[in-house]
């Protein structure tokens, strides 16, 4: 039994008194001061039931307290009494319930976003009191109030105990595996139960190749989810018509940005940008010169021919300029940069033959399934998803991309884009340091056994050989065939 400092009796005229943001039981009447005192008392209980709850179920914090409650609109605390106990009277109970906007899987594994979805948040009787009927007692007053049934319940992380509650008390046992720590049961998604609990649910979206698109946060995270081939099968009859649609609606989930925190637009790695350009550069000038097609996008010759005349002109600079004038060329760098941005953009939309388009075909193709809901009707706690998890899915069964994955996609950190195409697994990248703070080379594809200070090297690396080579075999590499490029940097950049 809990019991306080002061007596609960006015608090409770009724054994069960409903509690919302204000912090008054539904049944308060009283003038201001009263009003005080009766909010101030009702956080001492709702605080201390819930750390009791907490403690229960083992939690490091309680989910429930009266700061929390007052900052929410949406829920509403069930607090159950006993006014005959002691001199004050004792609280015995609490269920704390709201509505919450979830991206749920039905039965068939398919993404619904249900709006407003009842759940149960947190659930609590005393120890002294448990399995004496209290519990069904408040539950059963909730879904009274709220016009609730216990098959539309959505059970945030619910215990064995609950569990074992829901299967005796209304005979829910099967539940429907979800990537969340919800737990729903087998027929949450019944039309005919619709009438009450989900005040907007929408439909299942389109599939391709078994890849569930929707355009939930995780869609946009971690990629489209894989169903499994049985489920694949059962839509095929279905598919073809839906093919043309399907099309557009992956078109357009490729090209959405993610909204909040991920939408916002990141500075430009401008090293990447220009590591990047000439890693293009050097794949179309040698693809051309060893009989390779490079038609396939006239954007990446354009950059070629823009990169090497920008970077001839940077050469003719160093020579003229010898070592000041390090403004003028940090410039001039940035202005290559810029450039190259908006060619990149372009070249993004229309990728060259490095970067095929996917072209989906009519029939799935084999792949290893990433997160497909597993099918089993013994609930488990879910778990999150880690970001080694992500980049697993994303490395297997992501097509050359559609779209460039960033840390917006992947949640991943300090993926430098470019860099990758420029430094192969085999190859390595050497950042030397000149004798002034802000200035340095990267030196690329460096040979193996090749001496960063031997005399003779370093003349070609001081100056930018990207464009200085004319006399060799790429034109944009050094002498010993690697791909070179001086940068500045300095701290404010
Ligand atoms: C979303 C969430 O809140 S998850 C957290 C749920 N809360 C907890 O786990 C806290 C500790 N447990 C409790 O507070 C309570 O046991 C509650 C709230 C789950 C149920 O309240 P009670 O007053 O015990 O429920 P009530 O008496 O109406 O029903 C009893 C049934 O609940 C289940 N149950 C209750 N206690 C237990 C227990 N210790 N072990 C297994 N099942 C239990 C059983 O099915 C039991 O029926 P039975 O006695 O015939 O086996």
């Amino acid at each position: 039994m809990v019991d306080f400092r002061f007596d609960i009796r006015p608090l409770f005229p009724e054994a069960i008194v409903r509690v919302t943001s204000n912090l008054l039981p539904h049944t308060f009447r009283g003038d201001r001061r009263q009003c005080l005192d009766a909010t101030s008392k009702m956080s001492e209980i709702i605080d201390r039931l819930g750390q009791l709850s907490a403690t229960s179920q083992g939690l490091s914090k309680p989910v429930t307290t009266a700061q929390r409650l007052r900052m929410s609109e949406n829920q509403t605390i069930y607090l159950l009494a006993d006014t005959e106990a002691g001199h004050n009277g004792a609280v015995t109970g609490l269920l704390k319930v709201g509505n919450k906007d979830l991206y749920l899987f039905d039965e068939t594994g398919q993404t619904r976003k249900v709006e407003r979805a009842p759940s149960i948040l947190d659930f609590y009787v005393h120890e002294s009191r448990q399995r004496a009927g209290l519990g069904k007692r408040l539950f059963e007053t909730m879904l009274r109030e709220e016009n609730w049934t216990p098959l539309k319940c959505s059970v945030d992380r619910p215990s064995e105990k609950l569990l074992a509650f829901f299967g005796k008390h209304y005979g829910l046992v099967r539940t429907i595996p979800q990537s969340n720590n919800f737990v729903l049961y087998e027929g949450y998604f019944n039309e005919s139960n619709s009438s009450n609990g989900h005040a907007h649910e929408q439909s299942p979206q389109e599939t391709k190749n078994g890849l569930h698109i929707t355009n939930s946060p995780n869609t946009q995270l971690f990629g489209a989810t894989y169903l499994g081939e049985d489920v694949n099968h059962r839509r095929r009859g279905s598919q073809q018509q839906k093919q043309n649609s399907s099309n557009v609606l992956l078109q357009q989930i490729t090209q959405i940005s993610p909204n909040g925190r991920y939408g916002a637009r990141h500075p430009t790695c401008t090293m990447a940008e220009i590591i990047s350009g000439i890693s293009k550069c050097s794949t179309k000038v040698g693809g051309a010169s060893s009989g390779e097609s490079s038609s396939g996008n006239g954007d990446g010759n354009n950059i070629a021919e823009m990169m090497t005349a920008q970077m001839d002109l940077h050469h003719l600079e160093d020579e003229q300029q010898a070592h000041g004038h390090m403004n003028t060329k940090r410039m001039d760098l940035q202005e290559v940069a810029d450039q190259e941005e908006a060619h990149f953009i372009r070249f993004g939309l229309q990728p060259s033959m490095e970067e095929p388009q996917p072209q989906f075909e009519p029939e799935p193709e084999p792949i290893t399934p990433p997160s497909p809901p597993p099918k089993t009707h013994t609930p488990t706690p879910p778990s999150v998803r880690s970001p080694e998890v992500a980049e697993s899915i994303i490395g297997e069964n992501r097509r050359p991309a559609a779209f460039q994955l960033s840390k917006q996609h992947t949640g991943m950190k300090n993926r430098s884009f470019g860099v990758g195409m420029a430094v192969m697994p085999s190859s390595k990248m050497e950042f030397d340091q000149e004798e002034r703070e802000d200035f340095g080379v990267v030196k690329i594809n460096r040979p193996p056994g090749h001496d960063a200070h031997s005399p003779g090297h370093d003349n070609t690396d001081a100056v930018s050989t990207v464009s200085s080579g004319g006399g060799g075999g790429g034109g944009h590499l050094t002498n010993e065939g690697y791909n070179d490029l001086k940068f500045y940097h300095n701290r404010l950049w």
